[in-house]
C-alpha cells in the first residue's frame, strides 16, 4: 500500500489493533529504562546485558538439547519462554530482550542461514557479485516471512506481567550483508569489504534492500509490543571511519527514519532505538552519532574500548548511552566484578546525562550464572546517584 508518505507502509496490523493488544498488558511497573533513553539522569542506572537468554544459562541450554536454534527463534512460546528466563532468574534486569536472531532478515530475503554448534552461523550460498542479488526476495512481506517473531513478541509482553520493558531489534544492514556477502563469520572480511571498493554502488543498493526489511521488521515489533528498539552494527569497527560514514551509516538512519515516520503516521507515540556501533570509535563517527534529531537514535551503545568521559566529550549531551562494561569483566570473580563496576559507575555518572549499564557486547557461554547476578547486584549498588 502506498501512501502520501515517503515510504511505503509494510503489511502489518494497523494501530488500532495494536491499541488493542497494548490495552490488554499489564502496566508497566519498572519504567527506569525508557525513562534512561529519553535522558533522564535515573536515581540508579537501568541495567540489562546483550545476549542475556544465552549458552551461559543451564535452563537455556536444557531447552537447546531438543530444540535447533531457529526452531527455538521461530516457534513463539519457546522464544517467549527463553526471553524471560534470565527475567525469572534476576530480579535485578531492567529490561527483557526478545529472544531471536540477527540473521532472520538474510532468512526473509531468501538466504539460507544454519546455526553449527563449532562454527556459528553459516550462510551456504553467499552473495559473491552483484548478479547474485537476482536470487534475493524482491518485496519481502514481513507479516508473513516473520510474523512468528511478532507473535513471540506478544506473548511475551503477557508473560513480562509488567515486570519490565521488551527490547525489540534487528541487526544493521552493514553487519547483515557481511554475513550475506561472506558466508558467515570472518577475520578479515574479504568478501564484504572488496564489494564496498569493487561494487560501490551497488553495495549501496544492496545495504537500501537490506534496511527496508529491518525498518519494516522493527515496525512490526512495535505493534506487537516491543517498547524500545536496538539496532546492532556488531561490525561497524571492520570499516574506516570514511566507510562507516558512507556506507554504513546512512542505511542506519533510514531505518530509524523510516520506523519513526511510519509510526507517526499510523498515530502511534513512538519508541526510543539505541544504536549499537561496536567498535566504530572515531571522534569523527562519534560527531556523527551526536544528534537524535540527525540519525534518528536516542541511545548509543559502547563497547568496552571507550572512556563514557570521553565519549561524552565527542557526543555532547543530546544523546544517551549504554554500555559498557568489558564483558570478561564477568570472569574476573566477585571482588573483581565488584572493583570494575564500582570504578566504571564512577566515570559514567561523571560523564552525566541518561546512562543504561550494559556489557561492551554479548555475555560469553563460559560465565557462572551467579556471577551474572553478582554483576547485577554491583551495577544497582554502585550506579546510585548521590
Ligand atoms: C552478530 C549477531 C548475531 N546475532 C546477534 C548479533 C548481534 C550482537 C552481537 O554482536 O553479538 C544478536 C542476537 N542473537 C541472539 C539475541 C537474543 C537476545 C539476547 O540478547 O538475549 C540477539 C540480540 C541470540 C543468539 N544467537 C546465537 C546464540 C547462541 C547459539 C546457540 O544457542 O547455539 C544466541 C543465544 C547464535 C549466533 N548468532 C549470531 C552469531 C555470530 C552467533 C554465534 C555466536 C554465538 O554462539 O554466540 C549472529
Amino acid at each position: 500500500m502506498s501512501t502520501s508518505s515517503e515510504y511505503t507502509i509494510p503489511n502489518l496490523i494497523n494501530v488500532d489493533k495494536w491499541r488493542e493488544i497494548e490495552q490488554s498488558f499489564p502496566p508497566l511497573k519498572n519504567d527506569l529504562l525508557l525513562r534512561a533513553a529519553r535522558g533522564e539522569e535515573t536515581e540508579r542506572a537501568p541495567v540489562w546485558v546483550m545476549r542475556q537468554a544465552g549458552r551461559y544459562l543451564p535452563e537455556f541450554l536444557e531447552v537447546r538439547k531438543s530444540h535447533s536454534f531457529f526452531e527455538c527463534c521461530q516457534t513463539p512460546s519457546i522464544a517467549s519462554q527463553l526471553t524471560l528466563q534470565p527475567i525469572d532468574r534476576y530480579p535485578r534486569l531492567d529490561a527483557s530482550i526478545i529472544f531471536c536472531d540477527i540473521l532472520v532478515v538474510p532468512q526473509a530475503l531468501g538466504m539460507e542461514v544454519l546455526m553449527e554448534p563449532s562454527k556459528g552461523p553459516v550462510l551456504p550460498a553467499p552473495i559473491r557479485t552483484p548478479s547474485d542479488l537476482s536470487r534475493l526476495n524482491q518485496d519481502v512481506d514481513v507479516q508473513k516471512e516473520l510474523g512468528y517473531l511478532f507473535e513471540a513478541i506478544t506473548l511475551t509482553r503477557k508473560g513480562l506481567g509488567g515486570r519490565v520493558p521488551l527490547i525489540g531489534f534487528c541487526g544493521a544492514p552493514w553487519t547483515l550483508m557481511a554475513y550475506m556477502c561472506e558466508g558467515g563469520g570472518s577475520k578479515t572480511f574479504e568478501s564484504s569489504k572488496s564489494w564496498l571498493y569493487k561494487y560501490p554502488k551497488e553495495s549501496k543498493e544492496l545495504l537500501r534492500k537490506v534496511a527496508d526489511v529491518c525498518a519494516d521488521l522493527l515496525v512490526g515489533q512495535v505493534l506487537a509490543g516491543a517498547q524500545m528498539l536496538q539496532v546492532f552494527d556488531s561490525w561497524a569497527g571492520e570499516l574506516t571511519p570514511y566507510q562507516y560514514a558512507e556506507f554504513a551509516l546512512p542505511p542506519c538512519i533510514y531505518i530509524s527514519h523510516k520506523v519513526k515516520s511510519i509510526l507517526k503516521q499510523l498515530g502511534h507515540p513512538g519508541v526510543a532505538i539505541t544504536l549499537f556501533a561496536k567498535g566504530a570509535n572515531a571522534p569523527s563517527t562519534f560527531k556523527l552519532l551526536s544528534d537524535p534529531k540527525v540519525t534518528g537514535y536516542d541511545t548509543l551503545g559502547l563497547d568496552w574500548t571507550v572512556d563514557p568521559v570521553e565519549v561524552r566529550e565527542y557526543v555532547g549531551r543530546k544523546v544517551n548511552l549504554q554500555g559498557n562494561f568489558d564483558p570478561t569483566v564477568l570472569y574476573g570473580g566477585k571482588e573483581g566484578i565488584e572493583k570494575e563496576v564500582e570504578r566504571l559507575s564512577e566515570r559514567w555518572k561523571a560523564a552525566g546525562g541518561g546512562w543504561i549499564a550494559n556489557l561492551g557486547h554479548g555475555i560469553t557461554p563460559n560465565v557462572k550464572p551467579e556471577d551474572m547476578g553478582w554483576f547485577l547486584e554491583c551495577v544497582h549498588k554502585y550506579s546510585k546517584r548521590a
